[in-house]
């Protein structure tokens, strides 16, 4: 499988910052680049990214195709500007927005219907970890979020421990390692063979610093980093380091 790094911007990024696609451009890599900037950025960002090997995605969709949703956006809307993915069931709009695994599988099944690949997110609070039930929470979203359909070509997962996301702390190599092994063994106890090719995503103060640590880790398919994904040169780092894993 190729390896995936993306970036998400979450709400950062005004067109000035565009530059920095622009020098991610020029870094040798490997493996798959992806930026999911702010949703009135993709079409510019899509335009420049012509014939680079850097691909632009969406933040969130709506689960409904379209209709009265003030504000809100269809995962089509989101193809014709130019995206080919769309981060789903962040935890910072499971937090804000009271998503459920219930609305993030309508909205992976949506963005489905549209041509775009779910990178669904799930991962644990420290009082969840805390209290022994990392694995069940993650188990539970990796359920309920995924609906059925699943491909190795519709769907990304993403583990963000909440907890690890914008603190500078991450989890042991080994918690890593263990998640992603038990992510792995239900994907297959669901898809069977084709969860081999499921690219597993590890989220949460990823930097140049501890990326190439985090991707010999087995089942470690790529990175979905966010604060470190601004500037070219960190995101940069941490592609050269996917590369080379
Ligand atoms: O989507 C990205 C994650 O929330 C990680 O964010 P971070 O790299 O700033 O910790």
């Amino acid at each position: 499988m190729r390896k995936l790094a993306a970036g998400n911007w979450k709400m950062n990024g005004l067109a000035a910052d565009l530059a920095e696609l622009k020098a991610l451009a020029e870094v040798p890599a490997s493996c798959e680049v992806l930026i999911c900037p702010p949703t009135p950025l993709i079409a510019q960002a899509n335009w420049q990214m012509q014939g680079k090997p850097v691909m632009i995605g969406g933040q969130d969709c709506h689960a409904n195709a379209k209709g009265a949703h003030t504000g809100d956006v269809s995962a089509a809307m989101l193809k014709d500007a130019g995206a080919g993915h769309v981060i789903l069931g962040h935890s910072e709009r499971r937090a804000d927005h009271g998503e459920t695994d219930a609305l993030v599988a309508a909205k992976t099944q949506a963005a489905w219907a549209a041509g775009l690949v779910a990178i669904v997110c799930v991962g644990e609070t420290e009082a969840q970890r805390d209290a022994g039930q990392t694995l069940d929470v993650v188990a539970t979203q990796l359920a309920g979020s995924v609906p059925d359909g699943a491909t190795a070509a519709n769907l990304v997962i993403a583990y963000e421990p909440v907890w690890a996301i914008g603190t500078g702390r991450t989890p042991t190599l080994a918690e890593i390692a263990e998640v992603h092994a038990f992510m792995r063994a239900r994907l297959t106890e669901r898809l069977g063979a084709e969860a081999a090719g499921v690219r597993l995503l590890y989220g949460g103060s990823v930097k140049p610093s501890n990326a190439v640590e985090i991707f010999a880790l087995a089942n470690v398919d790529g990175a979905l980093v966010g604060g470190a994904s601004l500037k070219a040169a960190d995101f940069g780092a941490i592609v050269t380091a996917l590369s080379a894993a």
